[in-house]
């Protein structure tokens, strides 16, 4: 008999116990399944991130049939089968898969004939009752400014972005209308390959070759606002796993990417093997970095992560906001600094996968101020719309934005142009 508790749903509901039991996001909790074969893992990370997208509906399901909530890691067993259930998995595998987590482990033998009682009952009327669920709320801390940036009507839409999750989106290292055709994608307006979420990328044509990276539509906009960087010298900062770097250097630049993170650095390493593009690549803070100077500087600056909520809905259980306030106090720095290493007249592109305004909006707005002379220039790229311009003269994107195109990650971005005096 297969082990159970080496089994994608006993791995699922330790991943759950990580995220909710521990505040660690997915990506921290997830190198602890490396023992198990890659498929195990892909399946256990398709379920915890599943369940924790539609967390509160779940516990909807599983609530009428429970007396009081058991213990964590049994709940998390219950919240994976039911999820399942909730998408026409079959009642029988669904139910002996969870009884069978359960009996693998001392603290949760005791909860089998709860288990299997209570999934048989959800089994009957999940997939019916889901439909008529409430989409999930953010959690306070996070629902309050966005709610008082952008109107609870944009925030309940954001919401809906996050539980219909997000496609796969690709940037073609040539031409893009052959890539949308190799993969049967279709192109977007601002020049990205847009694919339905459950396509394994390693098996699409192209991968091998380098012919692609996987990278969300609005994060591949920063690069874009640079226009035309062919033979220029631009500098990355916070490059990694670097989707700018890939980019950039595609498009003919002469590349110098920075992060702090030598595990971050590989795999922007290995990305620039697998297309066959090059770059400069360099260990070190982006507050300490000399070089220079630069045609132009992009700088990802480390932020909230908020924008990507569709594609990481560990996020808003494993975090309360904590550590916010000093990383727009860094991202403050270091445009400070990016702004020494651009020469004057040359540009800087400020972004960051937040939806906050401290972390976007207003920190161009305090650069305008602290930096006499600089300017903001408009975005300009292909199929970006008008609507999308905020007022101090950056890109405001939402996930809530191409509702009927799949949605985009939550990013903000302007294009700063260095006083030449
Ligand atoms: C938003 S991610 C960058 C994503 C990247 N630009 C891309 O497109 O693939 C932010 C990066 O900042 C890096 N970072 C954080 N603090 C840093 C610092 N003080 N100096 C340099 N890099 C830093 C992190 O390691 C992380 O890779």
């Amino acid at each position: 008999m297969p082990d159970a508790s080496r089994s994608p749903r006993a791995a699922a509901a330790d991943l759950l116990g990580q995220v909710l039991g521990e505040g660690r996001l997915l990506s921290e909790a997830l190198p602890a399944l490396r023992p198990l074969p890659p498929e195990a893992r892909a399946e256990a990370q398709r379920l915890a991130t599943g369940v924790l997208r539609e967390l509160p509906r779940m516990d909807a399901l599983l609530a009428p049939h429970l007396r009081k909530a058991p213990p964590l890691r049994a709940r998390n067993v219950l919240r994976v089968a039911a999820w399942e259930l909730a998408r026409g998995g079959a009642a029988h595998g669904v139910v002996s898969g969870a009884v069978d987590v359960l009996a693998g482990g001392k603290r949760t033998q005791g909860f089998k004939g709860l288990a299997n009682a209570v999934l048989r009952k959800v089994a009957a009327e999940a997939e019916a009752r889901r439909a008529e669920l409430p989409v999930p709320k953010l959690p306070a801390w996070l629902r309050g400014p966005l709610a008082e940036a952008w109107g609870k009507p944009a925030v309940a839409a954001m919401e809906r972005a996050h539980l219909a999750g997000a496609p796969l989106d690709l940037s073609a290292k040539g031409d893009a209308a052959a890539l949308a055709e190799a993969v049967g994608g279709e192109v977007l307006p601002t020049g990205s390959v847009r694919l339905p979420a459950r396509v394994q990328v390693s098996a699409l044509p192209g991968y091998d070759d380098g012919a692609f990276w996987v990278q969300d539509a609005a994060a591949a906009l920063p690069v874009r606002l640079l226009g035309d960087v062919a033979g220029l010298r631009v500098l990355d900062l916070c490059a990694a796993p670097g989707g700018k770097t890939l980019q950039l250097a595609a498009a003919g630049a002469e590349v110098t990417a920075v992060d702090l993170s030598e595990t971050r650095l590989g795999r922007l390493r290995e990305n620039l093997a697998r297309c066959g593009l090059e770059a400069e690549v360099v260990a070190a803070d982006a507050l300490d970095y000399e070089g220079g100077p630069f045609d132009a500087v992009l700088l990802d600056a480390p932020c909230s992560a908020t924008g990507t909520i569709r594609r990481h809905p560990d996020l808003p259980h494993a975090r309360a906001g904590e550590g916010i306030a000093e990383l727009i106090a860094m991202q403050a720095r270091m445009l400070d600094r990016a702004l020494t290493l651009v020469r004057p007249g040359g540009r800087l592109v400020f972004c960051t996968c937040s939806l906050l305004p401290d972390e976007g909006e207003c920190q161009v707005e305090d650069a305008l101020e602290r930096h006499p002379g600089l300017r903001v220039l408009p975005p300009e790229a292909p199929g970006i719309d008008p609507v999308w311009r905020s007022g101090e003269g950056g890109l405001r994107l939402r996930p809530d934005l191409w509702e009927a195109r799949g949605g985009m990650d939550g990013f903000y971005m302007a294009v700063l142009e260095r006083p030449v005096g």
